[in-house]
């Protein structure tokens, strides 16, 4: 079975709270999944546990293959090479420069590659951080650090073997985002998805999905309400679950998807 599939299975928080009550999933190649659901759903604890950052915490394993294999450990250098990860929260103190931390990218190969220059000045082109290469971290704008860390990010997944599955997670990429910015992740994820790779990114913009995504899955709270492909019409009616809340689609002038809006309570 290629691309990543997870087994029904509950999944728990550090302190062993029950969080998410998983079915059977598959994400496949070339598939780009938007996760969303309301504050606290378990978004990022499936992003956690599929990544393997809570197992290296002790907490529960997740039962999950990967390309039919059991799904690697979060230090397996193998499974870094594969798979790149955008964690919600970037925790990072250090005074580091942006140059050194996009580089990061390449620990994995053990701190070079023979295509990392290369790759290094797309990346840096993309992600619109040219200028940004000699600043130090602690002085950046919450935007440009969600750019830089994207930026990290998909140049770990350019580096990997392009023959090889890749698996991109991203937790709340649009997140501090301005709008042209946001068209970046869009057209990234929408390459990297093209390109072979299995995509999961979650977000709060019920209206991303369309510009993105390929698929979505809807948590309610600590439950999968739905999954499927984002065009059919099960979408927003699991939109309107999980948020409790009436949608209405709007025309729009250049979106054949038109745009979701909410209506009053
Ligand atoms: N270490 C922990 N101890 C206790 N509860 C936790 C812990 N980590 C997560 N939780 C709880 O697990 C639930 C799911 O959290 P998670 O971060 O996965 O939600 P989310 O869907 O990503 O939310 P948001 O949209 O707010 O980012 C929340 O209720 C959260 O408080």
């Amino acid at each position: 079975m290629s691309g990543l599939k997870l087994s029904q299975q509950t999944l728990f928080a550090a302190n062993n709270t029950p969080v998410l009550a998983l079915p059977e999933l598959s994400f496949l190649p070339q598939q780009c999944w938007a996760i969303l659901g309301p504050n606290g759903a378990g978004k990022s604890t499936l992003l956690r546990h599929i990544s393997g950052i809570d197992s290296e915490q002790g907490a529960a394993n997740v039962c999950a293959e990967w390309h039919g294999q059991p799904l690697p450990s979060w230090n397996s250098r193998r499974w870094a090479q594969q798979r790149s990860v955008l964690p919600q929260h970037h925790g990072l103190m250090a005074a580091l420069s942006v140059a050194a931390i996009v580089q990061m990218a390449a620990y994995p190969w053990g701190g070079s590659h023979p295509r990392l220059a290369h790759c290094l000045d797309d990346i840096v082109q993309t992600w619109d951080i040219t200028q940004l290469l000699e600043r130090r971290w602690p002085t950046l704008s919450g935007g440009e650090q969600q750019r830089v860390m994207l930026a990290r990010s998909a140049l770990q997944l350019a580096l990997a073997e392009p023959s090889e599955p890749r698996l991109w997670l991203l937790d709340e990429p649009l997140a501090a985002l301005d709008w042209p910015h946001q068209q970046t992740v869009f057209h990234a994820c929408a390459q990297m998805t093209a390109s072979g790779a299995t995509v999961l990114a979650s977000v709060h913009d019920m209206n991303a999905p369309f510009a993105f995504a390929t698929h979505a899955l809807v948590m309610g709270q600590g439950e999968v309400l739905w999954a499927g492909e984002v065009s059919a019409d099960g979408y927003v009616a699991a939109l309107e679950a999980a948020f409790a809340l009436r949608l209405t689609r709007l025309s729009h002038p250049e979106y054949a998807h038109g745009w979701l809006v909410p209506l009053k309570p």
